[in-house]
């Protein structure tokens, strides 16, 4: 079973994917890492090079085309739901499990975070909350096409794992 952890930049895809790969054994994948390995350069690289539509487009050639091991937890890019067919696509091929989290938290953990977010356009403070409420708004409707909806407050790999195999029962 592919696991696709799909939600906001900042939500905690990767690090508790990374968590929940080591507790489980399955191959943990970070969709990020799988772009700037195919592109050659870094996201910030490729965005400031190319533009975020050709970004779009390699996002959804790599998630298509990757063939994830039969176990395996995958970190997606924030905005990779939200393009072409992509969530229907991760819906048929696995588990799209959501985590969710309101936009002030989303901010204070970005604000901290030393990773540069190129969508996120260096918005700092009250600006950089609305501007993730606003850019929420847009993308909900895709993210909430999710097969599990977790919020992310508080939330542990145990919990999350739980939550999983909950619904898989
Ligand atoms: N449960 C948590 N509590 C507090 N901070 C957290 C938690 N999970 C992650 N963080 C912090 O929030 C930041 C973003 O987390 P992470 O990189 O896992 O998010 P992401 O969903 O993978 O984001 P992106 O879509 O940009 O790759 C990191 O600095 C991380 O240390
Ligand atoms: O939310 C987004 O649009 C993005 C999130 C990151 O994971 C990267 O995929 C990229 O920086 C774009
Ligand atoms: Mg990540």
């Amino acid at each position: 079973m592919a696991i696709f952890l799909i939600g906001f930049m900042g939500c905690g895809k990767t690090t508790l994917g990374k968590k929940l790969a080591s507790k489980t054994g399955f191959t943990f994948i970070d969709l990020d890492k799988v772009i700037e390995q195919a592109a050659g350069k870094t996201i910030p690289e490729y965005f400031a090079r190319h533009g975020e539509a050709a970004f779009r487009e390699l996002e959804r050639d790599v998630l298509q085309s990757t063939k994830f091991p039969e176990n395996s937890i995958i970190a997606t890019g924030g905005g990779a739901p939200c393009y072409f067919d992509n969530m229907e696509w991760m819906n048929k091929e696995g588990l799209t499990v959501y985590i969710s989290l309101p936009p002030a938290a989303l901010a204070s953990r970005l604000e901290k975070a030393e990773e540069v977010r190129p969508v996120l356009k260096d918005h700092k403070g009250e600006a950089l909350i609305s501007f993730i409420a606003g850019k929420l708004d847009e993308r909900e409707p895709f993210y909430g096409k999710a097969q599990i909806i977790a919020s992310g407050l508080g939330l542990t790999a145990d919990k999350l794992w739980t939550t999983i195999s909950d619904q898989r029962k």
